[in-house]
């Protein structure tokens, strides 16, 4: 799709729909666990692949690029007694890692084959009951495997305990399913590099909660709005300087990446105002900030709003080196080798290793920008900011239905053509 230079409109609002991450945990939680009311769901297309995943019987689930869902999947479906289901995903699903939770899930007693090459999916998975309650797995490759041994946890009849071995990376991502599972009443303890979940018989989970500013008796939850899609408008208010307000943001998040607030003050200068009572959050663009020499920051915790950060920095000719970015190498593309690739279009060269990648210089635009998308909504999405500096060709911008389907329609919102 052609965009035209555009400007961004001062005070415009935006709805984002709710976090995907948050919404495919409660999703399984509330099949797991039941009676759960899920309000602000997100409309990804990811979320409603588990969703439609969930409440099918069906023998053969594909689960399309939806990585989460993949993960979360193979566990539930491990414990689903007396069940076969082959799990499979989109050709880049079938490149993206699952070992250390297929070797975790074996060790603990399930069943589970490769169909296609060892170690990745498809997955032939057939259910059956857990009694072990102990187990490692390596904590360095995505902490989706963890929270997918987590949201089982508390199923199981003796509970679960899980030894995290090496480095942990998204970390954010653990904190954040140990803190929906203990707002549903599942308990939990967090030390080291240990996680024990009791099973649900000896936690509060059978007592009714309230959660999430409900005070009604049954188990209600809103999910807030989706954070990794608000840094495309932190992205525009810092290149585009006008204020932004999004809406059901809290003051205090879930979800990790609400460290834009901080990074965009602190690197870009944009303030984020948040009114709690209305849950609106203001992104407020200090128009005389002064800018650091160069942003420089690891970003592990944090890796989904890496592209957003590269673009702002491009178009504000800020040098930059970010590190702390091993996973964006198995995501929904070679993120870094997609971002070298595409931000030497928009006039910046870099260097990338297996975990980083650097600014080395700015250079003149040419005309004629198509940027490739990668099938990674990110990649269009992280991009988009770039308009208001120069028109760009986005490629296949559909791909953005993956995480935020409404993506451009409110992006043409709150910017106009000159
Ligand atoms: O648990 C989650 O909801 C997610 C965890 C992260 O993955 P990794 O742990 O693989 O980095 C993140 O990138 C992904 O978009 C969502
Ligand atoms: C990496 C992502 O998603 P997933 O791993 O769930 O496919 C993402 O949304 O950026």
């Amino acid at each position: 799709m052609k965009i035209e230079k555009v400007k961004l409109l001062d005070g415009k609002t935006v709805a984002i729909t709710g976090s995907k991450s948050i919404s495919n945990r409660l999703l399984i939680l509330g099949k797991l666990f039941g009676d759960l009311k899920i309000e602000n769901l997100s409309n990804s297309q990811d979320t409603q692949l588990l969703q439609k995943a969930l409440n099918e019987d069906s023998e053969t689930v594909d689960i399309h690029h939806a990585g989460t869902a993949m993960r979360f999947l193979t566990s539930f479906y491990a414990i689903q007694e007396g069940r076969k289901t082959i799990l499979t995903g989109s050709e880049r699903m079938k490149q993206r890692p699952i070992k250390p939770l297929v070797d975790a899930l074996r060790e603990l007693g399930a069943e589970i084959n490769y169909l296609e090459n060892e170690g990745f999916p498809p997955l032939e998975i057939f259910g059956k009951k857990i009694e072990k309650n102990f187990v490692k797995i390596p904590a360095n490759i995505s902490s989706q495997f963890i929270t997918s041994l987590l949201l089982i946890g508390a199923n199981l009849e003796n509970g679960l305990e899980i030894e995290l071995q090496g480095e942990i990376t998204s970390r954010s991502y653990i904190k954040m399913t140990l803190k929906i599972l203990k707002d549903i009443g599942i308990e939990t303890r967090f030390e080291g590099n240990l996680i024990k979940i009791l099973s649900s018989d000896s936690s509060l989970l059978n007592q009714q909660l309230d959660v999430h500013f409900h005070s009604s008796k049954i188990k209600h939850y809103t999910v807030e709005s989706d954070w990794s899609s608000a840094s495309y408008f932190y992205s525009l208010a810092a290149i585009g300087k006008k204020r932004i307000h999004l809406k059901s943001f809290y003051a205090f998040s879930l979800q990790g990446d609400s460290a834009l607030k901080n990074i965009y003050l602190k690197f870009f200068g944009v303030n984020t105002i948040s009114d709690a009572a209305e849950h609106l959050i203001t992104l407020v663009p200090d128009v005389s900030f002064k800018y650091p020499e160069k942003f420089i920051l690891d970003m592990n915790d944090c890796p989904d709003i890496a592209q957003t950060v590269c673009v702002t920095c491009v178009a504000l000719k800020l040098p930059f080196e970010i590190s702390g970015l091993g996973t964006l190498k198995v995501k929904e593309t070679d993120r870094l080798v997609a971002l070298q690739n595409e931000l030497e279009k928009i006039g910046c060269k870099t260097e990338i290793t297996e975990n980083s990648i650097k600014s080395l210089e700015f250079f003149e635009l040419k005309n004629d920008i198509s940027i490739a998308t990668y099938n990674d909504h990110r990649m269009a999405m992280s991009f988009a900011p770039f308009c208001l500096v120069k028109e760009l060709d986005i490629q296949n911008e559909d791909v953005v239905e993956k995480s935020y389907p409404d993506f451009w329609k409110d992006f043409f919102e709150i910017t106009e053509g000159f």
